[in-house]
């Protein structure tokens, strides 16, 4: 478990967390979310004992992480993937970190096989991969078989396989009743892998949720209709509040009407309906919302209600056609 309380961190001026409290929970996988320089790695650096909190203080297992005896067993992280000496090869890399905290040398051929570093174990670290090294950073933290695991984008770097088995395995870790903290910036994949979720924006904490009441917090609610007489339905349902999104020609996504609504508007107008799904909002869909005043490096939107153009070579889209994104609020 890691608790923080009040914790703060000051670089000069700059004030990087801002009197932050929050539990992780055993038995789960909890995401830590933020936009650029929210404060995530700052904040995982003075869990770790790596940064002095300016103020406030932070507990991993009851203890703060110097005050362990044998630190390893209690807590791994990956921080950094780059910070290992480029000489030395994979497996005495493991060899050294193992040797330092009274950990016996059959574990690091446990940890080489669980990340799948076998191949490449003996050769130097120098001239791995984003992904190898990232899976080496893993095979590291979880030397000691720590209870408490700290993935700082542990992601970063890897192919669909490797994705797919870090989340493979931090889902284990987190069955086995372990804490496993991890942040990441592709939602899709926080989406399949955290029950709990922790989002830090300018450095202060903005939502801390498990991740169904995360993305039911979006209070609008949003539907998928097909229909053979758009018109017809987009006119019964205008009201304040209520925005059709026309996909094409009979596909619309209405927001702020209640399907039983769109299903009853449908009847008494005689509307042919054949789709009608109620949607949930994406995760990323959620968190931008969540956290748009919250994001210290702004880029340029791209507009979306650009008309479409051909592309060179291809023929221009039909004029009937509205362009994905086409809004006709209240009407
Ligand atoms: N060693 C340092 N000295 C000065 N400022 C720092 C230092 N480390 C971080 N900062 C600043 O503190 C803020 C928080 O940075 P931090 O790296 O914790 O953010 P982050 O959420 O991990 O960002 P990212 O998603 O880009 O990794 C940023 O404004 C950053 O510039």
């Amino acid at each position: 478990m890691i608790e923080a309380h009040g914790l703060v961190k000051v670089y000069g001026k700059k004030p990087a967390v801002q009197g932050i409290s929050f539990t992780v929970q055993p038995g789960k996988v909890t995401g830590f979310l933020g936009p650029n320089g929210a404060g995530k790695s700052t904040t995982m650096r003075m869990i770790m004992g790596l940064d002095r909190p300016t103020s406030g203080d932070v507990k991993v297992n009851g203890r703060h992480y110097a005050a362990h005896k044998a630190p390893l067993r209690e807590v791994g992280a990956l921080l950094d993937a780059k910070a290992v000496h480029s000489s030395r090869s994979a497996y005495n890399h493991l060899r050294a970190m193992a040797a330092t905290h009274g950990i016996p040398a059959k574990r690091v051929q446990e940890v080489i096989d669980l990340t799948g570093l076998g191949a490449v174990a003996k050769k130097r670290v120098g001239g791995f991969s984003l992904g190898m090294g990232q899976r080496l950073g893993i095979a590291a933290a979880l030397l000691g078989d720590p209870q408490t695991i700290i993935l700082d984008e542990p992601v970063n770097g890897l192919d669909p396989e490797g994705v797919l088995w870090v989340r493979n395995l931090v889902r284990s870790l987190a069955a086995e009743g372990r804490t496993v903290f991890l942040s990441s910036h592709l939602m899709s994949e926080m989406a399949q892998t955290a029950d709990h979720l922790l989002v830090i924006g300018r450095g202060k904490i903005i939502a801390d949720a498990s991740m169904q009441d995360f993305l039911n917090s979006q209070n609008q609610v949003r539907s998928r209709v097909r229909t053979d007489n758009p018109e017809a339905l987009i006119r019964a349902l205008a009201a304040p509040g209520v925005s059709v999104d026309t996909r094409d020609t009979a596909l619309l996504e209405i927001t702020g009407v209640d399907p039983r609504d769109i299903a009853r508007a449908a009847l008494e107008q005689q509307v042919l309906v054949y789709e009608l799904t109620p949607l949930q909002a994406s995760l990323e869909e959620v968190y931008m919302d969540l956290t748009k005043d919250e994001v210290e490096y702004h880029s340029q939107n791209i507009d979306t209600q650009t008309p479409l153009q051909a592309l060179p070579g291809q023929p221009a889209p039909p004029a009937e056609l509205a362009p994905a994104g086409t809004s006709r609020e209240g009407k």
